[in-house]
């Protein structure tokens, strides 16, 4: 399997992405520059975190509109795995692949900790490797932390079951415990804390490490291997 890692100008975990994939899959990743058109030869694309354009005007506004986004979203479209990690959700939130918006932590402070967080949903393609509510442990590094939506969106957030995690403790205000979103068609998932922080026992927690097992295995499921 062949990931993307797409890096804008102010990107700081596209490493931590590749090192996830590449240590802890041992599956193939590119990191791909902002300015590149296509995504099309990929199978999955990540979004990491960071601070893309400074987080000048909101977090991700700016980078939603950089030149490789228009393939990103086309391929999202078409339904190929798409995960965007904290400045990655905020970037899929504003090029409106998932719904809804984030605002400053509530107590507007930088908050970078491991925190619990519960596995709300462990069918999508992203969380088959996760035990039904499971509570796993994952840092967040965030400022623009606090996921809101208006009642309606939250509505269909639950009755589609496109809430996949929530935070343990209420940590920075977010709408719900929300702390990880899927699109309706299952293949575009936006979530605030670092699985690529955590994916060793070394850094103090491998519980990241399923949910890009999850990502493989469930390509693996719709990809025959014949060797
Ligand atoms: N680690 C990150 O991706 C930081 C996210 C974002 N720029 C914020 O502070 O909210």
């Amino acid at each position: 399997m062949k990931f993307a890692v797409i890096v804008f100008p102010g990107s700081n975990c596209d490493d931590d992405m590749v090192y996830a994939i590449q240590e802890g899959l041992k599956e193939e990743v590119d990191k791909v520059w902002y300015t590149e058109e296509s995504v099309a030869d990929y199978d999955a694309v990540l979004l990491p975190g960071g601070f893309s354009y400074g987080d000048y005007l909101r977090s991700g506004a700016i980078a939603r509109f950089a030149p490789v986004m228009e393939s990103v979203i086309e391929e999202a479209e078409k339904g190929k795995p798409v995960l965007g990690v904290c400045n990655g959700f905020q970037v899929l939130l504003e090029a409106g692949l998932l719904p809804g918006a984030m605002q400053r932590n509530k107590n507007l402070k930088f908050i970078c900790r491991p925190v619990q967080l519960r596995v709300e949903n462990n069918s999508t393609g992203f969380t088959k490797a996760y035990e039904s509510s499971e509570t796993i442990t994952v840092p967040v590094a965030h400022g623009e932390g606090n996921y809101f939506c208006d009642e309606k969106t939250l509505e269909q957030l639950k009755a589609n079951d496109q809430i996949v995690f929530t935070y343990q403790d209420d940590i920075n205000g977010s709408v719900a415990g929300i702390a990880g979103i899927i699109n309706e068609k299952g293949n575009v998932l936006g979530m605030m804390p670092h699985p690529e922080r955590a994916t060793a026992n070394l850094l103090g927690s491998d519980d990241g490490l399923k949910l890009f097992q999850s990502i493989l295995n469930h390509w693996r499921e719709s990809h025959v291997l014949t060797s």
